[in-house]
């Protein structure tokens, strides 16, 4: 698609700009002494401390840098929190480059794979409540990449349909509960609804109505498709949501993953970046690369696709030097 840019690739092109503030900062860990040394943005001093022994590396909580650079200081809690988006893995229809929309329709094994290495790019960022779509596409993709998160918490569906399930899906041990992260799935963040092209091919619909003319119904911000949601409609309940239950949880200090679709995800973004109405058009998704975004202060600032383990945590690039003390 001409002058298409995934948002994968925008977020690639906006690495983090660091200042050239240069710190060094020394943390003891049993017989490991770290020694940081790296840059972070002038002025926020926020530092996720990146603790690597031998090969392994992982994140431990992010921690405010005392401004004195004295490491006595006892670090407190972050004030920002985590957003990641991450549309579902190839689904069987994907795969048959069907129209899908809110035809509920599984990932495909590369689809699996996808949310699996998804995961694994996202394991050393925490996480405390997941949204996903009513879609088990969707539902899928955060399942298995939360299998491959650090802390081995375990997703849980709620099930608050009705009384009576929330009523005998809950769960009684304190302990197990701490151990878990809830999973919450809301028909609002499903796939916009394509309406008459729900189950047509994709080319063949272009074959038949001209390309200019689908690519209008798939990307444009206003134009529906025959008897379906247009972006703007489908923004309509998904941003609402987002704003309404997912806002308020960033702003609680809860880190928040959301599992769901290329355009309600589209439409989310839209709203993020405040794209335009045209700037939106060439907005696509790849299936199951995360994107990250930090929520500080009522803002959102997008980090781009976090790359996995082996790169610094989300607040800092840092080289990290380990001595073992004996
Ligand atoms: O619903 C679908 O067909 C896909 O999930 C997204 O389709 P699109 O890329 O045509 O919007």
């Amino acid at each position: 698609m001409a002058g298409a840019i995934s948002h994968h690739a925008l977020a690639s092109t906006h690495p983090l700009r660091w200042s050239a503030q240069n710190s060094r900062f020394e943390k003891k860990t049993g017989n490991v002494r770290l020694v940081y040394e790296g840059s972070f943005p002038s002025g926020s001093r926020k530092l996720g401390l990146v603790c690597a022994s031998g090969s392994q590396s992982s994140v431990v909580e992010p921690v405010q840098i005392p401004s004195d650079g004295n490491s006595g200081h006892t670090p407190k809690k972050s004030s920002e929190s985590a957003l990641i988006l991450i549309r579902h893995g190839e689904s069987l229809w994907n795969e048959k480059n069907l129209f899908t929309g809110c035809v509920d329709v599984p990932l495909t094994p590369k689809g699996v794979e996808e949310a699996i290495e998804a995961g694994k790019r996202i394991c050393n960022i925490p996480i405390d409540v997941i949204y996903t779509s009513s879609l088990i596409r969707a539902q899928m993709t955060a399942m298995l990449a939360m299998m491959q998160h650090r802390r081995k918490k375990i997703p849980i569906i709620m099930h608050n349909e009705s009384e009576q399930a929330h009523r005998w899906s809950q769960v009684y041990s304190e302990e197990t509960k701490k151990q878990s992260i809830p999973v919450i799935t809301a028909w609002q963040l499903n796939e916009r609804m394509y309406g008459e092209l729900q189950g047509l091919n994709k080319q063949e619909t272009a074959d038949l109505f001209g390309k200019e003319q689908v690519h209008e119904w798939r990307r444009s911000y206003d134009v529906p498709p025959p008897n379906g949601e247009s972006l703007e409609m489908c923004a309509e309940r998904a941003v609402a949501y987002f704003k309404e239950q997912i806002v308020p949880q960033l702003a609680a200090g809860k880190h928040v993953m959301v599992a769901a679709h290329g355009n309600s995800l589209r439409s989310i973004i839209m709203h993020l970046d405040k794209l335009t109405s045209q700037e939106v058009i060439s907005l696509e998704l790849s299936t199951g690369i995360p994107m990250l975004y930090i929520f500080k202060e009522g803002k959102f600032i997008r980090r781009g696709s976090p790359v996995g383990p082996s790169e610094a945590s989300v607040y800092a690039y840092t080289r990290v030097r380990t001595f073992h003390i004996f």
